[in-house]
């Protein structure tokens, strides 16, 4: 796994570009990353004083450990290319693009990036959120080496597919499943898209059980209160720790016996579960990490 794969990206907080005070308060949030938005939470006449903050911020250095991400108005906006333009010189460590739909698209983010001198560290995190991105899933991850992330953007897409929200999200599974395999063919990383009612937060901790089960690295979110349980469910679990040690310990055992198969819990293990316990191992010690700094 590269180390872009592996940095724990398990909560994902949006927070609008314009709101000064979630801002301050970020700096003391448990979230792996942050994103800045320009986008969706912010009125048209307060674009331009929110790409002046939230470049500021993202310029701070004041965020520690937390990867501080802005997302930028959509390619077909007339704000697009001055926020890119601000955002590559502020250097976050992404610019989140809402609604690519295309590898050219991509491109273009991608050109428009190193022509305003954006450092090297700064990736670009495409979100799909459309049926037409869906659909071109793979085209999209695999278009830059600079693509680091796909971001779900469920509203949009549940918008797009005149789709219901229901629990379970069997209208949006369809989507989540091709851009999750988009992402993985690609080794790219994947986050799952946000749960809009900040007051349920038993429905929340369902959806983010969800989201681990599919294979999500990590889940966006809308609000502080959603930080704690998202960040346990993404987490490798006590148990998973202690069985994955015990899977290595026994297939280590096995093959100075001469054999390549072993059961550990009665379940068989083979190589391929070695490589996935290893995983589980390597992401506990990756989030023990940032915590200990
Ligand atoms: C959803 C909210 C509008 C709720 O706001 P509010 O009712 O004010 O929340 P609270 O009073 O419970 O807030 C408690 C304190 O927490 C701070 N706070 C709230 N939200 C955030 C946040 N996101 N980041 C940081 N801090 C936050 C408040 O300031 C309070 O602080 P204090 O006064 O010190 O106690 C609100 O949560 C919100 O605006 N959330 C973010 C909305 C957003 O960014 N939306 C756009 C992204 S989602 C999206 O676009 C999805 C995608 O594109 C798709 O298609 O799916
Ligand atoms: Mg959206």
């Amino acid at each position: 796994m590269s180390d872009t794969q592996l940095r724990p990206r398990r909560s994902v907080l949006y927070m609008p570009g314009a709101n000064e005070r979630a801002l301050e308060k970020a700096k003391t949030l448990p979230a792996d990353a942050l994103i800045l938005d320009l986008e969706d939470a912010v009125a048209p006449d307060a674009k331009a004083e929110a790409r002046e903050r939230v470049c500021a911020a993202a310029a701070s250095g004041d965020y520690g450990q937390r990867e501080v991400t802005i997302r930028v108005n959509g390619l077909d906006t007339e704000w697009h290319e001055a926020d890119l333009r601000a955002a590559a010189e502020a250097g976050p460590a992404a610019v989140v693009v809402p609604k690519v739909n295309s590898a050219r698209e991509v491109r273009d983010i991608e050109r428009a990036l190193e022509l305003g001198g954006a450092p090297e560290h700064t990736k670009i995190w495409a979100m799909v959120e459309t049926p037409v991105a869906m659909l071109h899933a793979e085209e999209i991850a695999a278009a830059s080496d600079r693509l680091s992330v796909l971001v779900m953007g469920t509203n949009d897409l549940a918008k797009e597919l005149h789709a219901e929200f229901v629990p379970g999200r069997a209208p949006l599974l369809g989507g989540l499943s091709l851009c999750l395999l988009a992402a993985r063919a690609t080794g790219k990383v994947i986050l799952d898209g946000v749960y809009n009612d900040v007051k349920d937060l038993e429905g929340f901790e369902a959806e983010c059980l969800q989201g681990r089960q599919f294979g999500f690295d990590g889940k966006t979110l809308i609000h502080p209160g959603q930080l704690e349980p998202c960040n346990r469910v993404f987490a490798p679990s006590e148990e998973e720790i202690e069985r994955s040690r015990r899977i290595i310990e026994a297939f280590d055992q096995a093959r100075a016996e001469g054999r390549g198969v072993v059961t550990v819990d009665g379940r068989m293990i083979e190589n391929l579960h070695v490589d996935n316990a290893r995983r589980i191992l390597a992401m506990a010690e990756a989030i023990n990490a940032t915590q200990e700094s």
